[in-house]
């Protein structure tokens, strides 16, 4: 038997959704009483969805497909074009293949060294300056082992400049007017900064190490033992250097956790198993990715509500991981909740759900969560700062969220102890 999906009444709600951000299916579904729900996005119908079930489904391949669900200004700013985000089937497949093939616990741990080495350096400078603007700081000491990781180390004179571009590309997807576009400009500059890379090692004029992305996706052959056009590979490259640069918001509100609830710091001190449970919780906690875009693949129906072929459905991310139905309390920073949870691969999704490589869930999430433990490492065990007055708040409505401070810090110093 179908039923009636619960329906918001109105012409369109695109505006509603660029202004209420990460609340916007969340407010929908109070006032609708329903973890689905129709609206109308870009003058079309569109559907809705929250929780561990609309997330099985919403990762099968056989429902739900990629192609021609992202809009325009995310392909421009966050994706690029032609992007594996962008891809289905096998196409996805073999675009996935590549990108995991990187994510070797060797390569990993050679970023996580390089990291390491970044935050020795951005620590030694911290400590001569007078307040320290955390966000800044962080996308920059990130963007370093970024560049450094995929085989290209960056000039000191390029730093600022790329820091800036990788930047725009994941803070101006949701931005109005000027914003937006330059973020689309950075974006279009740093794609012919990396083209020009791959072009050189493909024409032999520079030699990147073997095991280096930049070496490894310039000569990655398909099955046919093609080779990626070089704006697709830029784009690839670029789908690892943005996102590492990102993890600064991660971070960001890492140490806003250490400020709001200072017992953490003990708890990460004392036991050694915290901050895994640590750094799960500030990835469920605060808002970050809020939902991923999919087409229906072909008309299904489900619980009774029927998903008819191209229709635009949206997943919330961040609404998912604080359903009361899955986390008792959801609003609470717990990270101990993490000791008992079953691990389902569709109940905590702050970088996407389900398979690696059989799906779209994020390819960067372990280095996501290794880069958070070592900064979480350097901000407990190795270093001493002051959180000087300021606003600490952040907002529901601008994606991506960051605290309005970007936090500052003062009197930024190694800890006694640590000074070799
Ligand atoms: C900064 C924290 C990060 C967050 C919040 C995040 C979040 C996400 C989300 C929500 C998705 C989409 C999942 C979907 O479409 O279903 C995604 C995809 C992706 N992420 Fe991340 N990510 C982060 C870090 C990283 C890192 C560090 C890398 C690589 C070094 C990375 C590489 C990718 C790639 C390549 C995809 C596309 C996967 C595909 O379409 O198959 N991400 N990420």
């Amino acid at each position: 038997m179908e039923n009636q999906m619960p329906r918001e009444e109105g012409i369109d709600h695109s505006l509603g959704l660029l202004k209420e951000g990460y609340n916007f299916i969340l407010n929908r579904r109070q006032s609708l009483q329903s973890d689905i729900f129709e609206t109308r996005i870009l003058g079309k119908k569109a559907i809705c969805m929250i929780g561990e079930e609309a997330a099985q489904i919403f990762y099968d391949p056989k429902k739900f497909q990629r192609n021609g669900a992202a809009p325009n200004r995310i392909v421009q700013t966050l994706f690029g074009k032609n992007s594996v985000q962008t891809l289905d089937d096998e196409e996805h497949r073999q675009r996935k293949d590549m990108l995991m093939s990187i994510m070797t616990k060797d390569e990993i741990n050679r970023l996580l060294d390089i990291t390491k080495l970044q935050w020795e350096q951005s620590l030694d400078k911290w400590s001569q300056m007078d307040q320290v603007v955390l966000y800044e700081e962080m996308k920059e000491l990130l963007c370093k082992a970024a560049f450094k990781w995929v085989g290209s180390p960056l000039h000191e004179d390029d730093v600022k400049r790329m820091t800036r571009d990788l930047g725009a590309m994941f803070e101006t997807p949701a931005a109005i007017g000027p914003a937006h576009w330059l973020g689309r400009g950075f974006r279009n500059q740093a794609e012919k900064t990396i083209q020009e890379l791959i072009q050189a090692a493909r024409e032999k004029k520079v030699q990147f190490p073997q095991n280096t992305p930049l070496h490894q996706f310039s000569f990655y052959q398909d099955k046919d033992g093609h080779l990626l056009d070089i704006e697709t590979t830029s784009v690839e490259i670029l789908n690892l250097l943005r996102p590492i640069v990102a993890i600064a918001i991660y971070i960001n509100f890492t140490v806003l956790a250490l400020y709001q609830y200072p017992e953490q710091k003990e708890k990460l001190k004392t036991y050694n198993d915290y901050q895994k449970m640590f750094v799960q919780e500030v990835r469920r906690f605060y808002p970050f990715f809020p939902f991923v875009a999919a087409r229906v693949k072909q008309d299904f129906t489900w619980n009774g509500y029927q998903f008819t072929e191209g229709t635009l459905t949206l997943l919330d991310l961040y609404g998912t991981n604080h359903d009361p139905k899955l986390w008792e309390h959801p609003n609470m920073f717990y990270p101990e909740r993490f000791a008992q949870w079953q691990g389902s691969p569709f109940s905590f999704i702050p970088q996407g759900g389900g398979d690696y490589y059989l799906g779209h869930r994020c390819a960067g999430e372990q280095i996501t969560i290794d880069i958070m433990k070592i900064s979480i490492d350097y901000l407990v065990n190795k270093m001493d700062y002051d959180v000087p007055e300021q606003d600490l708040s952040f907002s529901m409505e601008d994606i991506p969220s960051i605290p309005q401070s970007k936090i500052i810090l003062k009197n930024v110093k190694r800890k006694k102890e640590n000074i070799q």
